[in-house]
């Protein structure tokens, strides 16, 4: 059969894509060929979905026929793109897809001189299917190449196209914001059990009570302002715990976080 997917790199967010992909039957797993270099990680990923696995990263390249995952470290980028820049010649052109924090579709484009590359920030809840990606296309993409990734990201959960200059400030918010949601999910239930709850009870209440407010905004499109609104009864328990956090800089340290990743992902990119 025909390989059609290569995956660089099989860590957390390549192996969240593979998994769904496969799953889902976008792609069987005889047209899939993953790079690893690490052989318990090459084992683990041949025996859990039954690709192909190699250590040749210009293997992937000359293989796969219709799309290339990037998704090693941002750091060894370069070196991927020195060991691939000899079979570019071949003039193969899958679509070259990158969810590298910060490297920026001009750099994909003179690693991968007038291939169509594209540049994707996906999330952590992709491996549960309810990630969302950001998309935006390199000059010499097309609309097969923009389905294609539709298809890809829309197997994780929700894609949205948007202009470059907009990547960093979704990486800081969506790509990394999974885990300032899990510090708060944490914190919850540290204060749950501050307060006296059993530690396994208050993470259930922590989990459920992020997982339901965020379906309750999404479903009825109801602004967070006033859901706060009709949770906090005049003189009650929420108004307290609001004035703590306002205190405690709660919005600021949310929104200051945001802006940080937003400058780490352009620093990256240098
Ligand atoms: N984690 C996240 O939430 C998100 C991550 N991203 C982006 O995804 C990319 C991957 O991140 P993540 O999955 O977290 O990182 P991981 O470290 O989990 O995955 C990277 C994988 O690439 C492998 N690797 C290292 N060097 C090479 C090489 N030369 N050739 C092939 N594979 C190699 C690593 O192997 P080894 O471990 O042996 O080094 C590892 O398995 C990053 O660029 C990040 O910016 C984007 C959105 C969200
Ligand atoms: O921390 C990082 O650099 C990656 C990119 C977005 C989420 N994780």
């Amino acid at each position: 059969m025909t390989i059609k997917l290569g995956l660089i790199g099989g860590g957390v967010m390549g192996e969240a894509l593979l998994s769904r992909l496969i799953d889902r039957g976008i792609y069987q797993p005889s047209e899939v060929i993953v790079s690893e270099p690490q052989p318990t990680r090459q084992n683990y990923l041949r025996q859990t979905y039954n690709v192909t696995v190699t250590t040749d990263n210009a293997l992937v390249f000359t293989e796969a026929k219709e799309v290339v995952l990037l998704a090693v470290k941002p750091q060894v980028f370069s070196a991927i793109a020195q060991e691939i820049a000899d079979v570019l010649s071949i003039r193969i052109s899958p679509v070259v897809i990158s969810i590298l924090a910060g490297v920026s579709l001009s750099q994909l484009e003179s690693a991968f001189p007038e291939l169509p590359v594209i540049r994707a920030m996906p999330n952590t809840p992709a491996t549960v299917g309810e990630g969302i990606t950001a998309l935006c296309l390199g000059a010499y993409t097309n609309g097969k190449h923009h389905k294609i990734a539709q298809q890809v990201f829309s197997a994780v959960g929700q894609v949205v196209d948007v202009s470059e200059m907009l990547m960093d400030a979704v990486t800081g918010l969506s790509g990394s914001g999974p885990a300032y949601v899990a510090l708060m999910v944490e914190s919850l239930a540290d204060g749950g059990v501050a307060a006296g709850l059993p530690r396994g009870l208050a993470h259930q209440l922590a989990v459920q009570t992020v997982l339901g407010t965020a379906k309750l905004l999404q479903e009825n499109k109801i602004h967070p302002g006033e859901l706060k609104d009709r949770v906090t009864s005049p003189g009650g328990t929420t108004i307290a715990g609001i004035a703590q956090l306002e205190r405690a800089g709660f919005r600021s340290a949310l929104i200051e976080a945001v802006k940080a990743s937003a400058l780490r992902s352009q620093e990256l990119g240098k």
